[in-house]
């Protein structure tokens, strides 16, 4: 199958009091149409910096982004500022934790999702069942009265639903979804990630989605990436993942696996933190919590190897464990 969003090689840097933190490093994917991608990771480790470099909303002077970047067989981070705005509406759609960021608390919902159809050559009217449709589509209950609401009048989980439908309006092919639940009580979460599935049903996007929690990878995701301190460690299908994790930093997460419940699931049961690099750094990142780590960890940096098809490992002792 062709690539939808081809990631080689990237590497970002900040700018920072003492020196450069390098954010991310080395991370190289390929995400399918109609695939859900998770990148899993606890906080600090990269997963925003990585998202907003594909929507290349990173371009400050404080910050450096190499490698490659590619949609469609496009490198978005050569496009003009003027093309890559095509891509950001049409192409490719980003909601957030928060919808509030996004929303304008002055406008209603659906007069938002409205102006942010592009449709050709259609009347008011059809724009606006559309927009009713959208709501339906994302499943938000009593619609036309709905569509009235402002922002500040919707709960946290309508709010995300008018930003998906908002996305949906441009029908991108790609929709990146930061930690899109994090703000909501669990039976709306469920509900949220049941919208996205069938979205990718009914509409065939393919979805990124970008979180912290273990319990949305196994609902939702294809395929999973785990991230640790700006870096990619171990990347496979989500069976492959959950039942034959071979990172111990990912087995580690699996022990202190969730299943069910939102807060036991926080990554953060394992000791210590994600270390900030700074500078060039040799060695294995996750080197200072491994329990399994020996010499080479500290002197050589590893780097991703295919173990069985699709299943990638970035680590000196994996065949050990
Ligand atoms: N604009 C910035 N300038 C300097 N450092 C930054 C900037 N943005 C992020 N960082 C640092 O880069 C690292 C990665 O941050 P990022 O927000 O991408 O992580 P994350 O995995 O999304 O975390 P979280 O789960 O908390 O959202 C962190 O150490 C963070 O402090
Ligand atoms: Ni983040």
């Amino acid at each position: 199958m062709e690539t939808l969003l081809k990631i080689k090689n990237l590497k970002i840097d900040y700018a920072v009091r003492g020196g450069t933190l390098s954010a991310v490093n080395n991370v190289s994917l390929d995400i399918k149409p109609k695939e859900i991608f998770a990148f899993l990771g606890e906080s600090g480790c990269g997963k925003s910096t990585l998202s907003l470099a594909i929507m290349r909303l990173l371009m400050d002077r404080n910050t450096s982004v190499s490698g490659e970047i590619e949609f469609k067989g496009t490198n978005l981070l050569t496009l003009s500022n003027h093309e890559m705005n095509r891509v950001r509406g049409r192409k490719i759609g980003m909601i957030f934790q928060n919808p509030l960021d996004s929303l304008n608390p002055v406008y209603r919902s659906g007069t938002q999702v409205y102006e942010a159809l592009t449709l050709d050559n259609v009347t008011r009217q059809q724009a606006w069942s559309k927009v009713l449709q959208l709501y339906q589509d994302v499943k938000i209950p009593d619609a036309e009265r709905r569509m009235k609401s402002f922002p500040n009048e919707m709960s946290g989980g309508m709010r995300q639903r008018v930003m998906i439908a908002m996305m949906l309006s441009r029908n991108p092919e790609l929709l990146i979804a930061d930690e899109p639940t994090t703000a909501l009580d669990v039976t709306t979460e469920a509900q949220i990630l049941n919208i996205m599935l069938s979205l990718r049903e009914q509409y065939g996007t393919a979805i990124l989605v970008i979180t912290h929690n273990l319990g949305i990878v196994a609902e939702i995701a294809d395929r999973v990436g785990v991230m640790y301190a700006g870096e990619l460690v171990e990347m496979g299908d989500v069976n492959t993942i959950f039942e034959n994790p071979l990172h111990p930093y990912t087995k580690a997460l699996m022990r202190a696996l969730p299943r069910h419940s939102k807060n036991v699931g926080r990554i953060s049961t394992i000791e210590g933190t994600v270390p900030r690099i700074i500078g060039e750094y040799i060695g294995c990142r996750f080197e200072n919590r491994c329990p399994f780590a020996i010499d080479i960890c500290r002197s050589k940096t590893p780097t991703m190897r295919e173990i069985t098809t699709g299943h990638f490992v970035s680590c000196h002792r994996e065949e050990i464990l």
